[in-house]
């Protein structure tokens, strides 16, 4: 239902990045190399630290990027090629996507739904059924600009579902979340991948990956470095939970590039 083949990804370094990133070159490999597939009725966890390249790929999968070499297919279509068909079949939630601060999450809702070309009658529905999930009905009217970040990150979840997606793709999606909160997000994840959806996330929560994801792929310094289920991954590391895995992983390909 995805599959990555090879993905690279160079981004250009303006003076100003080279500057805060202290090098002299002016080109930055996030991604180098990346092949993975995920199918329906899977949750696949993207684990890694900061600056991995994980938001990187999550956005070549998304076609908000084109990959500088390799490439990336979603329910059979080429992210690049036919990004429109792409578009049809994902749900995108990542931090940078802000949903307009002025409008209430009801507006951004319906305004999405009809954007995606579905009838009043169904997004009715659906907002009936996303809201009462999250609790969205009680806040529904107000300005996003006044909700909590909590409540931000319910409708935006919410909004990203609108088109009932058959993959859905979520950037760090308990991000800044309370626990309750943060559990009410993963269960539904769970929920979507009962459905038959295919979930893809990304995060650097060890328990979250733990609980929550059938598979794990680790990326470190844009290489995916190791990849399987929780077990077959202590099992390759000899270790005894994931955090412990990913150290030993990260002591052994966090070499700096010379
Ligand atoms: N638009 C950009 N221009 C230049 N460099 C970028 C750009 N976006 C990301 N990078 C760099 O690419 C690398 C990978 O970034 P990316 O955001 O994909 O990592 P990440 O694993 O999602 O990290 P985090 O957990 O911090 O969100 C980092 O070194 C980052 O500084």
């Amino acid at each position: 239902m995805i599959e990555i083949n090879n993905l690279t990804k160079v981004y250009k370094l303006s003076k100003k990045q080279m500057q805060e990133q202290k090098t002299k070159k002016n080109m930055k490999k996030a991604v180098d190399g990346v092949s993975l597939k995920a199918s329906k009725g899977e949750i696949y966890g993207l684990l890694g630290p900061n600056g991995a390249g994980k938001t990187t790929t999550l956005r070549c999968i998304a076609t908000l990027l084109k990959p500088t070499d390799g490439n990336v297919s979603v329910c059979g279509f080429d992210t690049v090629k036919e990004g429109e068909e792409v578009r049809k079949k994902i749900g995108f939630l990542t931090n940078e996507i802000k949903l307009d601060p002025q409008f209430s999450p009801e507006y951004m809702f319906k305004f999405f739904g009809r954007l995606h070309g579905i009838d009043d009658k169904t997004i009715k529905e659906r907002q009936e059924k996303l809201f009462s999930y999250f609790g969205i009905h009680d806040f529904k009217d107000k300005k996003i600009n006044d909700l909590s970040t909590g409540m931000k990150q319910k409708a935006a979840i919410a909004v990203s579902l609108v088109h009932d997606p058959e993959v859905i793709i979520f950037d760090e999606p308990t991000n800044g979340l309370d626990i309750v909160t943060a559990r009410s997000v993963t269960d539904y994840l769970k929920q979507l991948k009962e459905e038959g959806k295919l979930v893809i996330i990304s995060t650097h929560i060890m328990s979250e990956a733990e609980k929550l994801c059938d598979r794990i792929g680790i990326i470190i310094n844009g290489k995916k470095v190791t990849e399987g289920t929780l077990n077959e991954i202590l099992e390759e590391t000899k270790t005894s939970d994931l955090e412990d895995a990913f150290f030993q992983l990260y002591k052994e390909h966090n070499v700096e590039e010379v």
